[in-house]
């Protein structure tokens, strides 16, 4: 049994997508947490992989050049909501996949289709083999690597207040080049060709400005109990 809880009649599947600082990672660990679901992180997968192309060299300005290594790496994922672990080759990642550099050079990686292609085979079958129903968070999950997922969430907030959020992670980094620096990262990940940040038509749209943490949690627990109970 995952997560210690106990088995629910049909395995649930959730689609957590939006730009950087919504609130994703915190809603979707807490929401599965609470409701004995797996959870996956995939945007903590493009990192891995964009690590394991920095600390290898790869020419990240040449798209053929990642194309050509995409299906290199071993990328693990623990879809523990209690404790999300990460793995490149064994290397445990976790903090590594956190580091500026690799938050400026992932969406150089993540454009690729070769990449997009090697990683969304992984999610779908971390998903498929969820026993209980998993919490998957990214930026194409309703669109492109989970259509059919029971739920859709589409979060979304002020540029002002997602990078007040972030900076308040990064230990009072400046908070007028965190926000140039998200929206750059969201300008990028919107206009790739392939499977693009965009919010699926039947995702349920939440506005996290105004909102604390606790209410998107309660927000989104009760939408999936909501569609628990009508299956
Ligand atoms: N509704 C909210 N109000 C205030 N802070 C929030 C809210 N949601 C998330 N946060 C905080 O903002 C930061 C970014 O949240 P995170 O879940 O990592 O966003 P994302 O995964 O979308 O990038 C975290 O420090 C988190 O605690
Ligand atoms: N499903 C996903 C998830 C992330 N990504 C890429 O991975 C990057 C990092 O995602 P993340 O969720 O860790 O970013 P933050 O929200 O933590 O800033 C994004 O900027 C995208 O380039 C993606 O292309 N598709």
């Amino acid at each position: 049994m995952e997560n210690g809880a106990a088995p629910t009649a049909k395995p649930v599947i959730v689609a957590i997508d939006g730009p950087s600082g919504t609130g994703k990672s915190s809603t979707s660990k807490a929401v599965a947490a609470q409701l004995g679901l797996s959870y996956l992180d995939t945007g903590a997968q493009y990192r891995a992989i964009t690590w394991w192309m920095v600390t290898n060299g790869i020419d990240l300005e040449d798209p053929t050049a990642i194309a050509a290594v995409a299906g290199k790496p071993e990328i693990v994922s623990g879809t523990d909501p209690a404790a999300p672990a990460i793995t490149v080759d064994g290397v445990d990642v976790a903090g590594p996949i956190r580091t500026q550099e690799v938050t400026s050079k992932v969406s150089a990686v993540s454009a690729v289709p070769e990449v997009r292609a090697r990683i969304t085979e992984l999610q779908r079958s971390l998903a498929a083999a969820a026993a209980n129903g998993i919490v998957v968070e990214g930026r194409d999950i309703g669109t492109t690597v989970l259509p059919d997922a029971d739920l859709k969430i589409f979060l979304t907030a002020s540029p002002e207040a997602r990078a007040a959020r972030r900076s308040g992670e990064l230990k009072g980094a400046d908070v007028a080049a965190t926000r140039e620096a998200l929206i750059k990262r969201d300008a990028a990940d919107s206009s790739r060709k392939t499977s693009p940040l965009a919010k699926a038509g039947d995702a349920v749209e939440v506005d996290t400005t105004e909102l604390t943490l606790a209410q998107v949690i309660e927000c989104v627990v009760t939408l999936v109990e909501e569609k628990r109970a009508g299956k």
